[in-house]
């Protein structure tokens, strides 16, 4: 056949069904662009990914009731929160251990002997460094036998198997301060001098369910309270949402409030609730006599005890996140979204065409040999080919 060229041809179809069909799709077309696309879509806003960032304080007072003197002892902030980089740990619960430096049984079930031959001297188990000794503990097994365990170098006595713990009394009243600011990369301030930003700021005093919140609230916008948690703590997340127009002004954007609290770990796996263990800075005394224990009295530096006070501390951990959008008026996202939306008109065109050539019974053929041309350039003229 050789080389041919293939251009358009423009038809008009006196057919008020196919101009119906046509400009039926057109309206259907243009309405999804113009509404959906452009409007709903927000098709005429360019948008930013907000760029967040946290800073938290949180303060409150509490109180601890020791099991064995009955005492009640003020607990503030400093003693209960752990910092993260956006996030805290808040103790609700404590167990806490007075140890020296000594000698004393391993508290770990794997350290337990029947004679000596199991404690290889020098070895490092859960609780030490093993002295090769296989001694009798404080502990009874189901039989009413003593339990023995091989004799650890370390710090003394170890930690109960079981952890004993005490509740706090008002942690859920402890506040946190939330420092946010939020950047939108790409969108320019009103003075045009750099990226659009958001604080919590504004105002001379920290302003509860602004910048401020009790732990009470974080916990119960995730549906749970203090007491659930208290006794075995909790690994959480809290997102704070944006959703900016910045049409309206950066004084009209705010995080979706309450925040939303979430679980990021799943009860009944292998490591359930949350705890964290620290030494504390309280000044001590020194931890009392008990079987099996020898304290050392030999310092790095000299004659005397080296005391501490272990604390596991069970609670919530929070963690913020900082997400979310600010769209704003631009031309060019404008253009983009019209743009690619104009280029559906073609299958209105291309609906009409398919009706035609195969939905229209015996005016098939006849609308086909109107759509299709095809004429062969001779050097005496053009001739049409018979379709
Ligand atoms: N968790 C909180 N609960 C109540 N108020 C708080 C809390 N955290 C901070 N504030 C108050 O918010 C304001 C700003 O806190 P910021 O930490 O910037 O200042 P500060 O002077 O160092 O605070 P402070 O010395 O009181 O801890 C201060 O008035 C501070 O007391």
């Amino acid at each position: 056949m050789g080389l041919s060229y293939t251009t358009q041809k423009s038809v008009v179809i006196r057919s008020w069904r196919l101009g119906a069909l046509y400009y039926g799709l057109v309206a259907v077309v243009l309405a999804y662009v113009g509404f959906f696309l452009v409007y709903v879509e927000r098709g005429y806003q360019r948008t930013s990914r907000a760029v967040g960032n946290i800073g938290l304080k949180v303060k409150g007072q509490a109180t601890l009731r020791d099991a064995t003197t009955g005492a009640t002892l003020v607990y503030d902030a400093n003693d209960l929160v752990m910092y993260e980089p956006s996030g805290f740990f808040i103790a609700t619960a404590l167990a806490t251990t007075l140890q020296a430096r000594g000698r004393c049984p391993g508290m770990d079930e794997d350290e337990t002997c029947e004679d000596a031959s199991a404690c290889v001297v020098g070895t490092f188990s859960p609780s030490g460094r093993m002295t090769g000794q296989c001694v009798a503990t404080a502990l009874k097994d189901e039989d009413g036998k003593v339990v023995k365990r091989c004799e650890v170098e370390g710090w003394c006595p170890g930690e109960p198997e079981k952890d004993e713990v005490t509740v706090l009394e008002n942690v859920g009243n402890f506040t946190v301060f939330t420092r946010i600011s939020v950047e939108f990369p790409g969108i320019p301030d009103e003075d045009g001098e750099g990226n659009m930003l958001w604080t919590n700021l504004n105002g001379t005093k920290p302003t509860l369910g602004w910048n401020l919140w009790t732990i009470n609230d974080l916990l119960e916008s995730g549906g749970m309270s203090v007491k659930e948690v208290a006794r075995k703590g909790w690994d959480g997340r809290v997102d704070v949402e944006f959703d900016c127009n910045l049409d309206r002004g950066i004084d009209a954007c705010a995080p979706k409030t309450p925040y939303t609290l979430k679980q990021v770990m799943h009860p009944n796996t292998l490591s359930e609730g949350f705890n964290i263990r620290w030494i504390s800075g309280q000044n001590v005394g020194e931890p009392s006599a008990q079987a099996g224990v020898v304290y050392s009295n030999e310092t790095a530096n000299g004659p005397g005890k080296d005391v501490r006070l272990l604390v596991k501390g069970y609670g919530p951990r929070i963690r913020f996140e900082v997400t979310g959008v600010g769209r704003k008026f631009d031309w060019l996202t404008l253009s983009t979204t019209v743009g690619a939306g104009v280029a559906f008109l073609g299958i209105a065109s291309l609906v009409v065409n398919a009706v035609m050539m195969y939905c229209s019974g015996p005016k098939s053929k006849q609308y086909e040999s109107w759509l299709f041309a095809e004429f062969h350039d001779t050097p005496y003229g053009s001739t049409e080919e018979a379709t």
